[in-house]
């Protein structure tokens, strides 16, 4: 085990053909726009830039995020470094809104339900069914799930199947010292920085986070933020937040 502090860095994949379209996304295994790969090129050089080299990067099973994590480290010069992956890093699963435009979603629903089904902590979306054509079921990659494949999630579903991932993956690396990269979603993420930073269940709904901007932790021996964590980027940071946060409208 080596002293703290221990170096986090969070990255929310790049802009994917679905952030770019409006679409609910979940578990729908999209690709980057070119600016999504702009935007992980970009986090490659801010790490580099900011001598953040990571020793290792842990990734969800979705490609928007292993692309992303890709450009990154391939700018970086750290194409070389350990991968570990996850399901558990997924991106929070949409239920039956996978696919559904945003902006016809809130339309049709009105902002109060839009945003419960969107923000809220723990109402999950109506279920996907499985014959939906943006359903996982067939998907080769989550085979070994069996009856823990998701049919929709609220970030709290979210906060209890990526905390056992936390603990037993990521948390061993940090103790090694080793600087750690994970290269997820808006909400696995979220989930992981409510847990961070000790955010209540009602404050978590006011929590937006970009995409491709490195989120920097310093940790403590306990494992606690040291300080507030803080945007490589912290002026594009601030605009895509609020574009995040507008998103339907
Ligand atoms: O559609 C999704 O999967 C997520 C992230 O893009 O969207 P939202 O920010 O609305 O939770």
């Amino acid at each position: 085990m080596t002293e703290a502090p221990y170096t986090l860095i969070l990255l929310r994949h790049g802009e994917s053909d679905w952030n770019q379209k409006n679409l609910f996304t979940g578990w729908v295994d999209v690709p980057l726009t070119e600016k999504g790969k702009a935007e992980g090129a970009r986090a490659g050089q801010l790490l580099a830039e900011n001598d953040l080299l990571p020793d290792v990067v842990h990734t969800s099973r979705m490609q928007r995020a292993i692309a992303t994590a890709n450009l990154a480290l391939d700018v970086a010069d750290r194409s070389w470094i350990d991968v570990k992956r996850s399901w558990r890093l997924n991106e929070r699963h949409y239920g039956a809104l996978q696919g559904k435009n945003k902006k016809e979603t809130l339309d049709e629903f009105g902002e109060e339900q839009f945003m419960l089904w969107r923000r809220s902590y723990d109402t999950p979306p109506p279920p996907l069914d499985d014959a939906d054509e943006f359903s996982q079921v067939s998907d080769p990659r989550y085979q070994n799930l069996f009856e823990a494949l998701p049919r929709t999630e609220c970030l709290k579903d979210v906060v209890v199947r990526m905390l056992p991932y936390w603990f037993d993956s990521i948390v061993p690396d940090l103790l090694l010292g080793r600087t750690v990269l994970v290269t997820a979603h808006g909400n696995s993420l979220r989930a992981l920085v409510k847990h961070l930073d000790d955010i209540s269940d009602a404050d978590i709904t006011g929590l937006n986070i970009p995409t491709g901007i490195p989120l920097l932790y310093q940790l403590d021996a306990e494992l606690k933020p040291l300080a507030a964590s803080r945007y490589l980027d912290p002026e594009a940071a601030e605009a895509a937040i609020g574009q995040v946060a507008n998103q339907g409208r």
